[in-house]
C-alpha cells in the first residue's frame, strides 16, 4: 500500500436536534422541531464507519464540538450561572439557543478543505478549516475544528494547518463540500476542483435569487493559494445558481468525485462544457470518467430529496469502486433504477451499498457530508494520532461511550435543561481521553 484515502467521519454530538436553521437546505427546514434521537444518530454514524473499516477502507473519527455553546451565549450578553444563561436565551431568543446547541459539526465535509502532499509545493498535507460564515450556528465551529484537526494531524513536519479564512461573507468557505480532487492513484498529483456559488466582489455575475450561495470564488482562490497548489492543476467552476435555488446548498448535493471518476448531474454547473474541457486538459492520464446524470433520468428534485450525489464513491481493495448511498436512494424508484443501471455501465463503479443515516439526512446531511477525505501516504498515516483511527476496539469503545452518555430523545425544551450541558461536557471530556486529543474544548481550558 503506497497511499490511501482515509475518511474522517464526524461523531454526532450529544445535542443533535432539528432546529430548522439552514435556509436553502430543504430537509433542515422541513424537519424543523421534530424530536431527534442523538443516540441513534451517533450509532448510525458509527455503523457506517465500522462498515467501511470492515471493507478495508481507512477510517478515522473526528470529535464533535461542545454544545450548548455557553461561551457564545455569554459573548452575546447573557450572564449569570450556566443554567441562567440557558434560561434567558430560551426566553429571549429560542432560535439563538437552538443555534448554540446544534450538533452541526457532525458534517465534517464542512470541517475543512484538505490538500494532499502530492499537490502542494512544499510536500505537506494542508488543512484550512471552513469558516462557514453563511449560517450563524455553523460559524461557531471553525476555531474548535482547528483545535481538533491539529490534535489529530499532530506532526508539523507532515501537516500544515492554516487559520480559517476571514469571518466575512466575502470569504464564505464551506470546506470540502465544495471541493473535489481527481487523480489517478491517490499519491499522484491530482486536479483540485473548487466549486463556488458566487463572486464576492461582483454582483453583476450570476448568483442565486432565492437561497444563499455559501461559497465565493475568492474564498476558493485563497484556499488554493494557502495550500500552494499549482494553477495548472486547479479548476474553478461555478455552481448553477438555478440548482442552488432548488435546494443544492453545497456542491456535494449534486456532484461527487473519486480518483478518475466524476459523477454529476447535468444541471450541476454553469458552463458545463467549458468546465469539462478544462478538466480533461488538466487531468493527466486518458482514463477520466465523467458520468453525467441527465434530468430525464433523475430530476434535480429527486437528487435533492434522495442525496444521490451525496454518496461516497470509494475504491475497494480490488481496485473497483463502490457507491455508499443513503436508504433514501433505495426507496426512490427512479433513483434506485438509475443506480441499478449505473453498476452495469462499464464505469469503475461496480457496486452500491445502502446505509441508514436517517437522523443526519433529516437535517440535510448524507453519507458524504459526514466525512472528510484525507489522502495520505503510508508515512503520513503513521503520523496521524492513532487513537483517532478506527479499529474494532475503538468502535466498541465509542459505541459504549454513546450508550452511556447520550439521550434517546431530544426536543427543543430539553435544550434548556442545565443537566444536558453537564452530560455533554462529561461525555466530551471522556472522549478527549479516548481519542487522546488533549484539551481541545473551551470548557477544558
Ligand atoms: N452537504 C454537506 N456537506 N453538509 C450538509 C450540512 C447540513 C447542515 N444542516 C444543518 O445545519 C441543519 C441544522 C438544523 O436545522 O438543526 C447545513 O445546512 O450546513
Amino acid at each position: 500500500m503506497k497511499s490511501l484515502e482515509v475518511n474522517f467521519d464526524g461523531l454526532v454530538g450529544p445535542t443533535h436536534n432539528y432546529a430548522g436553521l439552514s435556509d436553502g437546505n430543504v430537509a433542515s427546514l422541513s424537519n424543523a422541531h421534530d424530536v431527534s434521537s442523538p443516540k441513534n444518530a451517533a450509532l448510525q454514524g458509527l455503523k457506517k464507519m465500522k462498515a467501511l473499516h470492515d471493507m478495508g477502507m481507512g477510517q478515522g473519527v473526528l470529535a464533535p464540538q461542545e454544545r450548548p455553546d455557553i461561551f457564545s451565549l455569554r459573548r452575546l450578553g447573557f450572564s449569570g450561572s450556566d443554567a441562567s444563561v440557558l434560561a434567558q436565551a430560551a426566553k429571549t431568543s429560542p432560535a439563538l439557543l437552538s443555534a448554540c446547541c446544534s450538533a452541526s459539526s457532525m458534517w465534517t465535509a464542512n470541517a475543512a478543505t484538505v490538500s494532499p502532499s502530492s499537490d502542494s509545493a512544499d510536500g505537506k498535507v494542508h488543512f484550512t478549516p471552513a469558516n462557514l460564515t453563511n449560517k450563524f450556528h455553523r460559524s461557531l465551529e471553525p476555531e474548535t475544528t482547528g483545535n481538533i484537526l491539529k490534535a489529530v494531524f499532530n506532526d508539523e513536519n507532515v501537516f500544515e494547518h492554516h487559520l480559517h479564512l476571514n469571518d466575512n461573507d466575502h470569504f464564505g468557505d464551506e470546506g470540502a463540500a465544495n471541493h473535489t480532487r481527481l487523480c489517478t492513484d491517490y499519491d499522484d498529483a491530482g486536479v483540485q476542483i473548487f466549486t463556488f456559488g458566487r463572486y464576492a466582489f461582483n454582483r453583476a455575475k450570476p448568483m442565486p435569487m432565492k437561497y444563499p450561495a455559501r461559497q465565493t470564488l475568492e474564498a476558493s482562490q485563497a484556499v488554493a493559494r494557502l495550500h500552494q497548489l499549482d494553477d495548472n492543476r486547479v479548476v474553478y467552476v461555478q455552481q448553477n445558481p438555478a440548482v442552488i435555488d432548488q435546494g443544492v446548498f453545497h456542491n456535494d448535493v449534486i456532484a461527487v468525485g473519486n480518483q478518475n471518476v466524476l459523477f454529476y448531474h447535468q444541471q450541476a454547473f454553469l458552463n458545463t462544457e467549458q468546465f469539462l474541457g478544462e478538466l480533461r486538459q488538466k487531468f493527466s492520464g486518458d482514463d477520466l470518467h465523467c458520468i453525467q446524470v441527465n434530468s430525464d433520468d433523475v430530476t434535480v428534485q429527486d437528487a435533492v430529496n434522495t442525496y444521490l450525489f451525496n454518496t461516497q464513491i470509494i475504491t475497494l481493495n480490488d481496485g473497483s469502486m463502490a457507491i455508499v448511498a443513503p436508504m433514501h436512494c433505495y426507496e426512490n424508484e427512479r433513483v434506485k433504477a438509475y443506480l441499478d443501471n449505473l453498476v452495469t455501465m462499464g464505469t469503475p463503479i461496480k457496486e452500491v451499498k445502502y446505509f441508514d443515516v436517517n437522523e443526519s439526512m433529516k437535517n440535510g446531511g448524507g453519507p458524504a457530508c459526514l466525512r472528510l477525505r484525507v489522502a495520505l501516504k503510508e508515512s503520513e498515516l503513521a503520523a496521524v494520532n492513532p487513537n483517532c483511527v478506527l479499529n474494532d476496539e475503538l468502535y466498541g469503545t465509542l459505541v459504549n461511550w454513546v450508550e452511556k452518555h447520550y439521550r434517546d430523545r431530544l426536543s427543543f425544551d430539553d435544550l434548556t435543561d442545565p443537566s444536558l450541558l453537564v452530560e455533554s461536557r462529561t461525555a466530551l471530556d471522556e472522549l478527549t481521553q479516548i481519542l487522546n486529543l488533549g484539551s481541545v474544548y473551551r470548557f477544558q481550558r
